[in-house]
């Protein structure tokens, strides 16, 4: 029997899914060898303490605080700190050695991706993700490759394990949104600072890289709007909740009219991030605690659709030994680098663009004309409702009445739905406009 041929594998991060990979690697050092056709040998991991405890057992002569000597010497670099520096000094100074990367860091990509991918195009190695938006779910391999010979359309899914871990333990259990949020820290789900989770940070860095490859275009995550989950409340998820929809975080991006818009004619990419509210039964509404879902729909292929574990160490490990498979058989037998293309040119829309359904929540006093008065306004701005509910309240002791509204619309432009609002605040019968969400999937 031939010897196969030893590649050095370094691995710089040791938390949650560094952790994991490691585990792997040793435990399925010959499984993983059979399959890429050369040993893959964890060379040393690169740590701030390497005294500092694990979740799992690893040699300790594997770890070191010198990640720069950890790099120079590795025909493969696995870069799992997280973070941008030293991150992405490090991952420069491996494509530049010849080391093929793979990283789960969206937060770096979204940030400074092109500089990455040049580098790894000018040492002709291969620069790898797909741990990085949804975690063990293949997503980016299917987009960039099997989807290849289509045309991508939209793209909406659920891309943050921690934040739908919160929001469905805020529905279904009325958990509060601290605890929940400890709860998946506990889990290993968030970010290092969860406040990338829980502003939408996270899925805005996913949604740039999920938009960039589907449609052939650079999208920055300055070119996607972000709103995060904070300023979910508890009320909003229980008239959510009575209204037949549930509240998801999604990450949209997809071809809409750029008419109107300072790109002026032709097609642009909107790119979001936003509370949502979906109907109950629609699939997404079924993603619970961690899970992820994305959706893509596709000029042939129709509707597809991705689901699995989206955050924690041992799945997303799966999808970082994934790429560093295919990028050791690529080592070993030879073959393209570099597969995505980025030479579309589709310009991103601002969110006044975006077109969607929306949510409208009214306090309104309960006197007659008031919904022909309301509808009206929606009409002149060119909103056209598609469900008008009203539920009258009468306060104990009081001849008072008031009238819940609860309205939801048909597709519109966020511009036209704001001067919407706008104009219905002004109505001398409003107490108050509660909520205004968007909506998808009615
Ligand atoms: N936890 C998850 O579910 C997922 C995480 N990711 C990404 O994977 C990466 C790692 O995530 P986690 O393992 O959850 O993070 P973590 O915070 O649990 O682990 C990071 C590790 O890197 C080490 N580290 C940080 N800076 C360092 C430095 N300057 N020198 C040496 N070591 C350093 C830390 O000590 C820690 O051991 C991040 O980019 C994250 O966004 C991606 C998908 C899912
Ligand atoms: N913090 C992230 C981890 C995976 O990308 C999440 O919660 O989804
Ligand atoms: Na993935």
């Amino acid at each position: 029997m031939t010897e196969l041929r030893t590649l050095k594998v370094a691995l710089l991060g040791c938390g949650n899914v560094g952790a994991q990979v490691a585990r792997i690697l040793i435990e399925d050092a010959d499984t993983l060898a059979a399959r890429t056709g050369a040993r893959l040998q964890l060379s040393g991991i690169a740590v701030r303490n390497v005294n500092a405890p694990r979740d799992v057992e690893l040699p300790p002569e594997l770890f070191t605080t010198d990640a720069e000597t950890l790099v120079k010497d590795a025909d493969l670099v696995i870069e799992l700190m997280g973070g941008i520096e030293p991150a992405r000094t490090l991952i420069l100074s491996a494509l530049q050695n010849g080391a093929c990367v793979v990283t789960g860091n969206k937060a770096l990509l979204a940030q400074d991706g092109p500089t990455l991918y040049e580098e790894a195009d000018k040492a002709g190695v291969q620069l790898s993700y797909e741990a990085a938006v949804a975690g063990a779910i293949p997503i980016l391999r299917p987009i960039r490759d099997s989807l290849s010979g289509d045309r991508i359309t939209k793209v909406m899914g659920i891309v943050n394990g921690t934040t739908n871990f919160i929001l469905d333990q805020m529905d279904s259990t009325g958990a509060q949104f601290a605890d929940a949020l400890a709860e998946a820290q506990r889990l290993g789900y968030a970010e290092a600072d969860p406040t990338a989770d829980i502003e939408g940070h996270d899925a805005a860095a996913k949604a740039a890289i999920l938009a960039t490859l589907s449609f052939h275009t650079r999208f920055a995550l300055e070119n996607v709007h972000c709103e995060g989950i904070t300023s979910v409340t508890a009320a909003d998820i229980a008239a959510a909740k009575d209204a037949g929809f549930v509240i998801k975080l999604l990450a949209i991006a997809e071809k809409l009219p750029a008419a109107g818009t300072e790109t002026g004619g032709g097609e642009g990419v909107s790119v979001r991030v936003h509370p949502t509210l979906l109907p109950r039964e629609h699939p997404l509404a079924a993603v619970r605690g961690a899970f992820n879902a994305v959706f893509i729909e596709a000029e042939n292929a129709g509707e597809l659709m991705f689901y699995g574990q989206g955050a924690g160490g041992t799945p997303t490990a799966s999808a970082v030994l994934g790429d560093l498979v295919s990028a050791a058989r690529r080592l070993v037998l030879g073959g393209p680098q570099r597969t995505e293309t980025t030479t579309g040119h589709v310009p991103a829309l601002p969110i006044d663009a975006a077109i969607t359904s929306y949510y409208i929540g009214l306090d309104v006093a309960d006197q007659p004309g008031v919904l022909a008065r309301i509808a009206k306004l929606f009409a002149e701005h060119g909103v056209s409702i598609e469900i008008m509910r009203q539920t009258i309240h009468k306060e104990a002791g009081s001849s008072t009445e008031s009238a819940e509204l609860r309205i939801v619309t048909h597709r519109a432009s966020e511009a036209a739905l704001a001067a919407t609002v706008e104009a219905v605040k002004g109505l001398d019968v409003i107490n108050s406009v509660t909520s205004v969400l968007r909506v998808e999937g009615v």
